[in-house]
């Protein structure tokens, strides 16, 4: 079967991306991304393609080459549900706020709300694909609410889990490691809806990079994707700590380690700890996927990565607070950055969020800059976490549109997103323009510590 027209639910951070890319390389499919979220569609179909709600270095060209070509944006979910030969699901699995599984467990109540929505429009047959993260066996629960409509349409459900780095999603997706598809590889129906998914990508992927499993391991293969590169990353931050007290240097020791072709060189940086919509969730829903089934150790094992990662965020906070003389009371602490990494302007779970609720507890004054986050989205994250009032975080944080102003008068900089702009800024003229001393912490190694103490700063850095 050779498809032709695609419908999307969820225009987010993987619907958005992915979907501009599979219409940008074949242009003989209809792609038509919808979403419930009237302001989203409208950002995505907005004249300046500038505009469009999501920011990824080289995504608005895409969009600009395909949409409304071949790549269209809706809130018309049920006609394009109807219109599509298959459909992706993209929409968010956060971890569950209430009930069983609160803190933990992948909450499944939008994926169950499209599949009912399917059900419900569907008067010919699809080929479902999950492209949400979701625990390993959900395509089960998909099938049962599918096939239950009685209305004779037949439903072919897969797993293709999407592996974009948010930042690098354009080429991440131009050039995928490896793109999964799990589908029934046991009936002649199941292995042509594989092949028909696989068509689609091999518009542009060679079929070498195209791995095709049953459905259950493709699912579990997303979490556990996460999981290994999350590990890294608390591994690495761990024994960041390590050096700290030992007179080792964390840069080094992942470049000794890293040129070890067993370990290899990626995702060994150290950090003021892992943010992101995907590693905490992914974890926590392994965890209790592990804990569900009575595998303890499997799930201690596991939970220890996040342990470690609220370590992390916590004790840069403690260290800054503690150097600045045990007190940050009435002090202003400039932060810049409040992404969750560069070049991207989400800021889901974001380091920055957490030590700014730290300083804030310790009263202290806090200025934020960050090139792509509109103070609006950063006081969202502090209210989200509701430590105290609206009202509060209002009169304690201030957002600023520059470095510098952030750090004007201030007694301290946190570094906390690694944007390459803050490489390159004018760190002497930000030195006099502060309290003396003028401390500096970077929580991304990204500065070269023997410049800014010839200025002047006292500087600390992750892992040194
Ligand atoms: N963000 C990433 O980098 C990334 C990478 C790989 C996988 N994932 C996974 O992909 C999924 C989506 O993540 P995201 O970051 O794109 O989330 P997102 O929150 O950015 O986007 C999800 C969108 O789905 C929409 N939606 C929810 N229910 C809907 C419904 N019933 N009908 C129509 N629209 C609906 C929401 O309005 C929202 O715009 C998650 O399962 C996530 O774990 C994310
Ligand atoms: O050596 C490293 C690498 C990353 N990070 C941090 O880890 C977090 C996650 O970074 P990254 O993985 O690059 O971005 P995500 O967009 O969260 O992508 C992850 O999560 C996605 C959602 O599931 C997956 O698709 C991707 O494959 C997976 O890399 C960020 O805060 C990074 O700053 C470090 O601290 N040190």
């Amino acid at each position: 079967m050779k498809v032709k027209n695609i419908c999307c639910i969820g225009a987010g951070y993987v619907g958005g991306p992915t979907m501009a890319i599979i219409a940008q390389k074949s242009p003989e499919i209809t792609v038509t991304v919808v979403d419930i979220n009237e302001q989203r569609i409208a950002a995505w179909n907005d004249p300046d393609v500038e505009q469009i709600p999501i920011y990824e270095p080289g995504l608005s060209e895409v969009v600009a080459e395909a949409r409304g070509r071949n790549l269209f944006f809706s809130t018309d979910v049920d006609a394009a549900i109807d219109a599509a030969d298959m459909i992706f699901i993209s929409v968010n699995t956060p971890t569950k706020t209430y009930g069983m599984g609160k803190g933990m467990a992948a909450d499944l109540k939008y994926i169950e709300l499209c599949a009912r929505q399917i059900a419900r429009v569907a008067t010919t047959d699809k080929i479902v694909v999950e492209k949400s993260t979701l625990p390993v066996r959900t395509a089960e629960a998909l099938k049962n609410i599918l096939d239950n409509t009685g209305n004779g349409v037949n439903f072919q459900i897969l797993s293709n889990p999407e592996f974009l780095a948010e930042g690098t999603a354009v080429s991440d997706l131009h050039k995928p490691d490896r793109v999964l598809i799990g589908g029934d590889l046991d009936t002649e129906a199941g292995r042509e809806a594989i092949q028909a998914l696989v068509a689609v990508y091999a518009h542009w992927v060679t079929k070498d990079n195209i791995l095709t499993t049953n459905v259950w391991s493709s699912e579990l293969s997303k979490l556990t994707a996460n999981a290994f590169l999350a590990q890294r990353v608390s591994s690495i931050n761990a024994l960041s700590e390590l050096c700290e007290v030992t007179g080792a240097d964390i840069q080094e020791v992942s470049k000794a380690i890293g040129m070890d072709s067993r370990i290899g060189p990626k995702f060994l940086q150290a950090s003021v700890g892992f943010g992101g919509s995907c590693f905490q969730k992914d974890i926590l829903n392994l965890v209790y996927i592990a804990k569900s089934f009575g595998l303890h150790e499997v799930a201690d094992y596991w939970e220890q990565v996040i342990i470690m990662n609220d370590h992390q965020k916590r004790r840069f906070a403690a260290k800054l607070v503690k150097t600045l003389y045990n007190t940050v009371s009435g002090k202003r602490i400039a932060m810049l950055g409040w992404a969750f990494k560069k070049d991207t302007n989400d800021t889901r779970e974001s380091a920055s969020i957490y030590v700014a609720d730290y300083l804030l507890n310790e009263q202290a004054m806090v200025v934020v800059y960050d090139p792509k986050v509109t103070q609006e989205q950063i006081l969202a994250d502090l209210d989200y976490l509701g430590t105290r009032s609206e009202a509060e975080n209002r009169t304690l944080i201030k957002v600023v549109n520059s470095a510098e102003a952030a750090c004007e008068q201030a007694h301290a900089v946190a570094l906390m997103t690694e944007w390459d702009a803050f490489k390159s800024l004018d760190w002497n003229s930000i030195y006099d323009q502060m309290l003396k001393p003028a401390f500096l912490f970077d929580g991304r190694r990204l500065l070269d510590r023997k410049v800014l103490e010839e200025i002047g700063f006292d500087f600390y850095a992750i892992g040194s």
